[in-house]
């Protein structure tokens, strides 16, 4: 079990990071979301060590990393922005990674870069980004680390590699039970993997949504009215995702009989449920009033 457990951060006199405690359990995929410069990444590097923390511990299995530093080893974390073996070829790097990694699997490097057409003698410098992202992922895979921390591993990569590293991922999850922890602003991707996401929103984390519990209890209603106008309700117990005209999109968390006898006497043309996606949660979470106004 990962704990992160009351992390304080502050850079530049600027406080990024506030009482950040989660848990996370071995085969979990979490997704932490948030708006650009909230302090996603700098989070993961936290939790990873590259930064250190103000307050607060990272807890393997109950011991402090900070405590044992070789701990270190069961967290995987690629920092892009520092990335020291670029003029290095794939597996010279895989070599170096075996070297920290004690559970590093050389022979799955040879077969993942043979299954996706990787050549093992090519400079990672010379490969195009998204051949970078997808050799990111396989490096991580092999290290058999048991938490990963992803960042944004599918900026910028087409839709064939971004379905190949959730394949990958979902893979190597179900068959070793790694816990992964990933930042990503591709929603859609993200949706596919996670079974449970972070909203991290001015310093803290605002919510903690297991997703199949939270499609149980939410609903997101398209709701047709005889007028145009907004009901005060689809307000105060929601969030209006969109209006075209009479048509409405609007989540409603905490969904209930009551609300739904309150809105039925608004005796709406049509209601019908759509299904709730990461895009929704972080929309109903993250949309200020500002944004608001420009959206509808
Ligand atoms: N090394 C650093 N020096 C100065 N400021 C930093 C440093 N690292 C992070 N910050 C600041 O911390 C804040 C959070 O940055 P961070 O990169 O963690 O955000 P993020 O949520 O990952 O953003 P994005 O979604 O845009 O990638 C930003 O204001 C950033 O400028």
């Amino acid at each position: 079990m990962l704990t992160i457990q009351n992390v304080h951060k502050t850079i530049d006199k600027k406080s990024i990071l506030t009482a950040i405690s989660f848990t996370q359990k071995p085969g979990e995929i979490i997704g932490l979301v948030g708006r650009n410069g909230v302090g996603k990444s700098t989070l993961l590097r936290c939790i990873a060590g590259s930064y250190q923390l103000d307050d607060g511990q990272v807890l393997i299995d109950q011991t402090d990393v900070a405590v044992q530093p070789e701990m270190r080893t069961q967290l995987f974390y690629l920092d892009e922005a520092h990335l020291f073996f670029k003029g290095n070829q794939l597996l010279q790097i895989g070599r170096y990674y075996a070297q920290a990694y004690p559970d590093f699997d050389t022979d799955q490097l040879t077969d993942l870069l043979a299954m996706y057409h990787l050549d093992g003698h090519q400079r990672y410098q010379q490969m195009s980004k998204g051949m970078q992202g997808l050799f990111n992922i396989i490096l991580a895979v092999c290290s058999h680390a048991r938490y990963l921390l992803l960042d944004e591993p599918f900026d910028g990569l087409d839709v064939i590699v971004r379905k190949n590293i959730i394949r990958l991922l979902l893979d190597h999850v179900g068959q070793t039970q790694t816990a992964v922890l990933i930042t990503s602003h591709n929603l859609v991707e993200l949706d596919q993997l996670i079974d449970r996401t972070l909203i991290l929103k001015e310093t803290k984390i605002i919510k903690d949504y297991q997703l199949e519990q939270l499609r149980q209890t939410d609903r997101k209603l398209q709701i047709v009215l005889k007028t145009n106008t907004i009901p005060a309700l689809f307000k105060e117990a929601g969030r209006v995702l969109s209006v075209s005209g009479r048509v409405m999109v609007v989540y409603f968390p905490n969904y209930s009989d009551e609300l739904a006898a309150q809105i039925q006497a608004y005796e709406p043309v049509l209601c019908e449920s759509l299904p709730i996606t990461l895009e929704d949660l972080f929309e109903a979470n993250l949309v200020t009033e500002e944004d608001y106004q420009v959206f509808i």
